[in-house]
């Protein structure tokens, strides 16, 4: 047993039916690691997500949670927070209320502390006492994170913890999961959003049609040997236009759906030797760059060419 792995999945696969969710799928996710799963709609995040949660129970495979082999049986080992398709609150409850029956119910001893602290953590003290009936949807993630610290969980599993969130709402989100990790708890979130990902997650695992793709540290992904669209914005887009077009491993794009009024912007396809050499021969011919950065980030880029790439093998 591998104990720096809060968990460890091998050639999980789930199905419901006819519909394959998860497909011989490796999972590790170390203590103290935040990581990400990411992929189209119905690639088994959340899916996979529900098997960590104990909500259902992988066909075949191997699967170890916080050092304990789950079984047969439903329900997660102790120590397991989060949740799926939305935090399950009483509506008819304040947010201090939801979050005291939660401290009850997970046999905590200093609940008004936990409680008072945990709406502290997510930005919610100020409507602690108001009915959760009447909270936003980002008021509603936000209580769910804080359901979730009250168990002290040593695993944190969220199912897209960044949805509704306003940017207030998601730095405390943000903020949260970080001093999480940095104590030691993993951490593993879906979601569809590449600059939550790449604010937060050391590691990624992206699922296409229930098999992993890629999984491993961010960096690695990116660092792939993989062209990339990049927007050049120039005060003279004919001049650039020529000198990208006779620079070896440039293509320039044309249809980026750039809008047209854009005229100082040309798009070009490279990699980033060739890159480096384009800016060298626009110096040299006096064409000033004003700006260089890629159309998508290497995360999404690198997540669309993987899972169009499984798609299309299917
Ligand atoms: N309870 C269920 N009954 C039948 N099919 C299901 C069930 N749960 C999931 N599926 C199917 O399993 C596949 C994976 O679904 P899952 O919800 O895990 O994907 P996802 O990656 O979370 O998608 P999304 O990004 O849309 O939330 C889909 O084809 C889905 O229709």
């Amino acid at each position: 047993m591998d104990t720096h792995l809060a968990v460890r999945a091998r050639g999980v696969t789930k199905s419901f039916g006819d519909v394959i969710a998860l497909d011989g799928v490796d999972l590790d996710v170390a203590h103290g690691q935040i990581h990400g799963l990411v992929g189209p709609n119905g690639a088994g995040k959340t899916t996979a997500l529900g098997l960590l949660l104990g909500l259902a129970v992988a066909d075949s495979g191997t699967l170890e949670i916080l050092n304990t082999p789950v079984g047969r049986g439903l329900a997660a080992p102790g120590g397991v927070g989060g949740f799926v398709d939305g935090p399950g609150l009483y509506p008819a409850l304040t947010a201090r209320q939801n979050l005291a029956a939660v401290a009850a119910l997970s046999g905590r001893r200093s609940r008004t502390a936990a409680v008072d602290e945990a709406l502290a953590e997510v930005g919610l003290t100020d409507v602690a006492d108001d009915r959760v009936r009447g909270f936003s949807l980002g008021m509603r993630q936000r209580l769910g994170l804080a359901a979730a610290l009250v168990t002290e969980p040593r695993l944190l599993l969220l199912d897209e913890p960044s949805n509704g969130l306003d940017p207030a709402g998601k730095k405390h989100v943000h903020g949260v999961l970080t001093r999480l990790a940095a104590d030691g708890v993993a951490v593993v979130l879906s979601s569809h959003r590449m600059d939550d990902l790449e604010a937060l997650c050391s590691e990624v695992t992206i699922l296409a049609t229930g098999r992993v793709v890629f999984s491993g540290p961010l960096g690695k992904l990116a660092a792939e040997n993989r062209a990339l669209d990049y927007r050049l914005r120039t005060p003279d887009p004919a001049a650039a236009r020529r000198i990208a077009s006779s620079t070896a491993g440039i293509h320039v794009v044309d249809d980026t759906g750039t809008p047209r009024t854009d005229a100082g912007v040309l798009v070009v396809r490279a990699l980033v030797p060739a890159l480096d050499e384009l800016v060298a021969g626009l110096v040299n011919a006096g064409v000033a760059v004003r700006e260089l950065a890629p159309v998508v980030s290497p995360l999404e880029a690198a997540f669309l060419a993987l899972t169009e790439q499984q798609e299309a093998a299917r």
